[in-house]
């Protein structure tokens, strides 16, 4: 990407985000000196950001540079894997997840997680999403009903699978199954969402509609998303993180890091000069 054509990315957002680099409200996620380590790799340098309520955050850099690795430690879903160790805080809701005693359950009643590849469980539509409520609560027939049309509502899934609420999910084009997986992540009625490079294996329409959904989805969702795409970090987001081996390079609205960044390595990046 040329310079101009990164000085010419409009953040759709940004224009409404607010002017300061950290938002002046209290975040919804606090990261504090967040290290990381994979068996010893030291994939995490530091890390210090805060994530503001209701907004879309977007999470760029080479590949390697940490950005999986992050969102990964937002949700605590290292914790599965022995040997793995963070260090530092990050307070969501001024709370330490990080912290043993926080339970992995509630920990995961307020943060959803999608994958880069969607992964519909092997069932119907309806129960791909019913899967999960019933896991965490005990819901009448209508009431369950209820949550399920919600979700799939929210999604912007509704009005394509209405009628084949029973057919098996893996029938779903890709698109319908990222949006299906976004779906049954709200469902939970979780309050940040953590996208991992949604819409890598998508088409254009369907990367559109995604993008389309996640602006709509920040009225009631904090979300944070990785992407290796600048020009969906523009569009979607109202602030940036950049990321380089390990590091956070720069944090800043979106619009600032794509016109004028106020680091060399930020400015390589966006321009295409390396990554
Ligand atoms: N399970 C693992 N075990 C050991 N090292 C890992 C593991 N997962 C990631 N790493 C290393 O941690 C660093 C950060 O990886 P991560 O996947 O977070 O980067 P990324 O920025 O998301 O990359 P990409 O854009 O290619 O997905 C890399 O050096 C990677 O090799």
């Amino acid at each position: 990407m040329t310079d101009s054509a990164a000085a010419s990315i409009a953040p759709a957002t940004a224009a409404s985000a607010p002017a300061q680099a950290s938002a002046p409200q209290t975040p919804k996620i606090a990261v504090r000196g967040l290290d990381f380590y994979y068996h010893g790799f030291h994939a995490l340098k530091g890390i210090s950001l805060d994530i503001p309520t209701r907004q879309v955050t977007a999470i760029i850099g080479p590949s390697g540079c940490g950005k999986s690795t992050l969102l990964r430690v937002l949700n605590r879903i290292y914790a599965i894997y022995p040997k793995l160790e963070a260090t530092g805080e990050v307070l969501l809701d001024g709370e330490n997840i990080l912290d043993p005693r926080y339970s992995l359950n509630r920990l995961r009643s307020k943060v959803g997680m999608v994958f880069q590849k969607p992964v519909p469980f092997p069932m119907s539509i309806y129960d791909n999403i019913a899967y999960g409520i019933r896991h965490h609560e005990k819901l009448g027939r209508a009431a369950m009903d209820a949550r399920v049309e919600r979700a799939l509502r929210q999604a912007a899934l509704w009005d394509e699978v209405k009628d084949k609420l029973k057919q098996n999910a893996l029938g779903l084009s890709g698109g319908q199954q990222q949006r299906l997986c976004i779906a049954r992540a709200i469902a939970l009625k979780p309050e940040v969402l953590l996208l991992d490079e949604p819409t890598s294996a998508l088409d254009p329409i369907a990367t559109g509609r995604i993008e389309q959904l996640i602006e709509e989805l920040k009225r009631d969702y904090t979300i944070v998303i990785v992407t290796h795409n600048m020009q969906q970090a523009a569009r979607c987001s109202d602030h940036t993180a950049f990321m380089y081996l390990g590091e956070l390079v720069e944090f800043d609205r979106t619009e600032t890091i794509f016109t004028k960044p106020a680091r060399q390595q930020t400015e390589d990046y966006i321009t295409g000069r390396f990554g």
